[in-house]
């Protein structure tokens, strides 16, 4: 039987991301209590609750973590960051305890979390981004990954070209563009975001820099597709811009479904991630969900 069956669930969204919360901590299965890709796809389902992703609570397995987080796609791959998951979880649980700041394992490292820097924000440190091309990862040697060769549509008049890559825990490739409407993300989001220069497929991201101190962007999430809002490819968007030196290592950056302050710390080279966390409701999962999965 799945761990999920007749279990407590929080539907929540950052800035419009879907997440649903899942606190497995309680379990009598204890550190036993995985959640499988068959599961996460169950629950995504139309009669399900239907998600961009999955944040799961495990036991801690460090002293002075407060849980081991992963983290599902829709389309029940794992991936090993979400920002607006975070806020999600972080709201979640300070809303239960009254704590305000807590720090969490997930595969990508420790994140420290807190309240602010007003009552209604939620502050994620994300940790280091990094730029090697295997810690993306990339199938092919770049030494320069402030722009890489790779391109969509014909050679001589590419539609987009010369991402920038960067890994936030999770792999993100940035188009700079003038209007990042003005392209048809849901056709060339899967092309790319597949594409064999990307082993573990990336996250894929139109930005536009309006200022020195705002950025628009429009994401195609790996393992969801076009989502109203990605935290990391905030966070990526906003360092890969300061190092090519065409924004400030504070920035807003405006996504469809609302507004996130990023700063990339000069005394640690972390990226702080600030934005709300909404809760909408929340329920028991219908084990019949699950009936078909082993
Ligand atoms: N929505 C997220 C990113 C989720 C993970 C991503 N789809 C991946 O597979 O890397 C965010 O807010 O960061």
């Amino acid at each position: 039987m799945s761990a999920l069956a007749n279990h407590a669930f929080a539907k929540m969204n950052g800035i419009g991301n879907e997440i649903v919360v899942v606190d497995l901590r309680d379990s009598n299965a204890g550190s036993k209590a995985a959640v499988t890709p068959e599961d996460a796809r169950a629950v995504a389902s139309p009669a399900g609750v239907p998600y961009d992703q999955l944040m799961v609570l495990q036991p801690p397995r460090l002293p002075g973590t407060e849980a081991f987080i992963r983290i599902y796609n829709n389309d029940g791959s794992e991936a090993g960051a979400c920002g607006n998951g975070m806020r999600c979880v972080v709201r979640r649980l300070f809303e239960k305890t009254g704590q305000t700041a807590v720090t969490f394992e997930t595969r990508a490292g420790l994140l420290n979390c807190w309240r602010g820097p007003a009552p209604d924000l939620y502050t994620v440190d994300m940790g280091a981004p990094k730029f090697g091309w295997q810690d993306i990862p990339l199938a092919e040697e770049f030494r320069d990954t402030r722009y890489i060769e790779l391109q969509v549509g014909p050679i001589d008049a590419p539609v987009l070209h010369s991402p920038s890559v960067v890994s936030m825990g999770n792999p993100h490739a940035i188009f700079w563009v003038d209007d990042v409407n003005a392209y048809d993300l849901e056709r060339f989001g899967p092309l790319l975001e597949n594409h064999p220069i990307f082993p573990e497929r990336a996250n894929i991201t139109l930005a536009h820099i309006v200022d020195r101190d705002h950025i628009t962007i429009r994401t195609w999430e790996r393992g969801v597709g076009l989502t109203k809002a990605c935290g990391s490819a905030a966070c990526a968007t906003a360092v890969a811009a300061a190092r090519l030196k065409r924004a400030n290592r504070s920035v807003e950056i405006t996504l469809p479904g609302g507004k996130l302050a990023i700063e990339w710390r000069e005394r640690d080279g972390h990226v702080l991630m600030t934005g709300t966390a909404d809760f909408e409701y929340e329920g028991r999962f219908d084990p019949a969900l699950f009936a078909n999965v082993a």
